[in-house]
């Protein structure tokens, strides 16, 4: 029991859920149910949900109710985000929504242990709280968030820590994208492996 949130998983604060469209990345256009975990103390200055840091603002819900949620759409996938998801023990609601047969995706900064079993992991590490050791290995998907132009080397060096199959994005942040969209482009050019990443969904105006 950890600030009353059991510590097996079978109660996570809920900041919202939707339905909506993966809006970025690898999943990008596919249907996805959303379920947004409360709490993160990473501190991203430029975070565009602040509103999910405070956990205790978020009301424990029984996984089995998220669960029970998420069944009831037509996209059999959920995108597990935060907030900092991996703060908690995904072990079990992961395991309940794949005896579903609905696929898991989880957006996750990798400062914490990796827990839950997953079909997809988007890796955005952060400058402000490193990521935990070996969470590398699980990304399926890194995705840097482009700032400023210092943000280039340091997303090579992100690479260079996960696994061959790993798809690389650069993704501008969001209030900066007028500035770096043009270097992003430049620099995708010149190193194809990467490729870009846009937040769809605040150009088509869903959640
Ligand atoms: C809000 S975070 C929640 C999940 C996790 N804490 C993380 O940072 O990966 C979801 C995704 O949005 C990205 N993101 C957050 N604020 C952003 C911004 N202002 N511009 C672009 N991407 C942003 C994060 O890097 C992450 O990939
Ligand atoms: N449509 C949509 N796609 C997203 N991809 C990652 C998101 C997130 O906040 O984790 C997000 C989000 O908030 N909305
Ligand atoms: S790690 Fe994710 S949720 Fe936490 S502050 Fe950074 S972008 Fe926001
Ligand atoms: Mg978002």
């Amino acid at each position: 029991m950890k600030n009353n949130i059991p510590e097996d998983g079978s109660m996570l604060p809920l900041m919202e859920e939707f339905y909506t469209i993966q809006g970025e990345g690898f999943n990008t256009g596919k249907a996805a149910y959303f379920i947004r975990l409360g709490g993160c103390d990473v501190g991203c200055h430029w975070c565009d949900v602040k509103e999910s840091w405070d956990a205790e603002l978020h009301p424990l819900t029984s996984a089995d109710k998220i669960v029970e949620n998420a069944e009831k759409y037509p996209g059999k996938a959920v995108v597990i985000t935060g907030g900092e998801p991996l703060l908690y023990n995904l072990d079990y609601l992961t395991a309940k929504l794949k005896e579903k047969g609905i696929l898991t995706f989880i957006e996750t900064s990798g400062a914490y242990p990796i827990s839950g079993s997953w079909d997809w992991v988007c890796l955005s590490p952060k400058k402000f709280k490193s990521p935990s050791p070996n969470i590398a290995q699980h990304a399926d998907e890194l995705k840097i968030i482009v700032f400023n132009k210092s943000d280039f080397e340091w997303a090579e060096a992100h690479a260079r820590t996960v696994g061959d199959k790993c798809k690389l994005y650069l993704q501008p942040e969001w209030s900066k994208s007028q500035d770096m969209l043009p270097l992003i482009i430049e620099y995708v050019k010149e190193n194809p492996k990467w490729e870009i990443s846009l937040q769809t969904h605040k150009y088509l105006n869903i959640p």
